[in-house]
């Protein structure tokens, strides 16, 4: 069996949200990185394992508080998850009695910081508006793609594709969603989000995520559907976005699109060595 950091003990994790948007989280600040991908979907498996829509790894970081590994239930892995890095950054910065840290993602440094409100707020990075970096397969406005709907192209160390629509409610994302994860416009897949306005500044917002599915909550679709929708001058640049699991605040500053909304620690648990011996 390949080697994995149990040796008999089983392999502690915790279960966290944002927004319904759930989590499994493994701290492996020491010791090897126990995930594989044969891991990721058994424990994504919501009937046989844990069930998530993302599995978030801590792992040491030279020059920040730690590094953050994503990972799909599919087993694929994704660049970023805003909802996590909320989830995660709160709860390290418990363990390291702050109120504010720095993470590595595979985009660069991002930090966040708890507001007086006990909402966490992660500023996860500039926009992605060049077409090769978000990335799409040749060369197209990123604000608007031959695609039919008219939708915009944004990175956000992820691949998002956002939709504007008169009624976000009624759009059938469990079908459009998948096909246009696969269109071949998205080399690397992508994440597709179906937004409307609802008011000034104000966005409701559906997500089919890249590798995982339908979500109640998706942080970096919501960075990504708050700046397409400044970018079509449909708001300014500080939004609040309703999901199915709640409301995030976003606001596209100088510094990067900073993301706030809470947190929940659900439980933590120890995965057996049965379930681990049996991947
Ligand atoms: N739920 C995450 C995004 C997951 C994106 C993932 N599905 C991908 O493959 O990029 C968030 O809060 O940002």
């Amino acid at each position: 069996m390949e080697q994995r950091a149990h040796n008999g003990t089983g392999l502690a994790f915790m279960k966290m949200h944002g927004l319904g948007n759930d989590f499994v989280v493994i701290d492996a600040r020491t010791g090897s990185d126990p995930v594989t991908p044969a891991l990721a979907r058994a424990l994504g498996d919501r009937h046989r394992g844990v069930g998530f829509d993302q599995l978030a790894v801590i792992k040491p970081a030279e020059g920040a508080d730690f590094t953050l590994d994503f990972w799909n239930s599919d087993g694929t892995r994704a660049g970023a998850c805003g909802n996590a890095t909320r989830c995660v950054s709160d709860w390290m910065m418990t363990q390291l009695g702050k109120d504010a840290v720095s993470l590595i993602t595979t985009r660069g440094r991002l930090s966040a910081v708890r507001r007086a409100d006990g909402l966490v707020s992660v500023n996860m990075g500039a926009p992605i508006l060049d077409w090769q970096s978000v990335p799409l397969a040749r060369e197209v406005s990123v604000e608007h793609l031959p695609i039919e709907g008219d939708p915009v192209a944004v990175g956000m160390g992820n691949p998002h594709c956002v939709f504007f629509v008169e009624n976000a409610e009624t759009i059938p994302v469990e079908s459009i969603g998948p096909k246009i994860e696969h269109d071949s416009l998205f080399p690397e897949r992508t994440n597709v989000e179906f937004a409307s306005l609802m008011g000034p500044d104000h966005l409701r917002m559906r997500v089919w995520e890249r590798g995982t599915g339908i979500t109640l909550a998706c942080g970096s679709g919501t960075c990504a559907t708050a700046v397409a929708a400044h970018l079509r001058g449909l708001t300014g640049r500080k939004v609040l976005v309703d999901v199915d699991g709640g409301q995030l605040e976003i606001d596209w500053r100088d510094d990067g699109v900073w993301m706030t909304g809470p947190t929940m620690m659900v439980f933590e648990g120890v995965l057996s060595d049965t379930f681990l011996a049996a991947l």
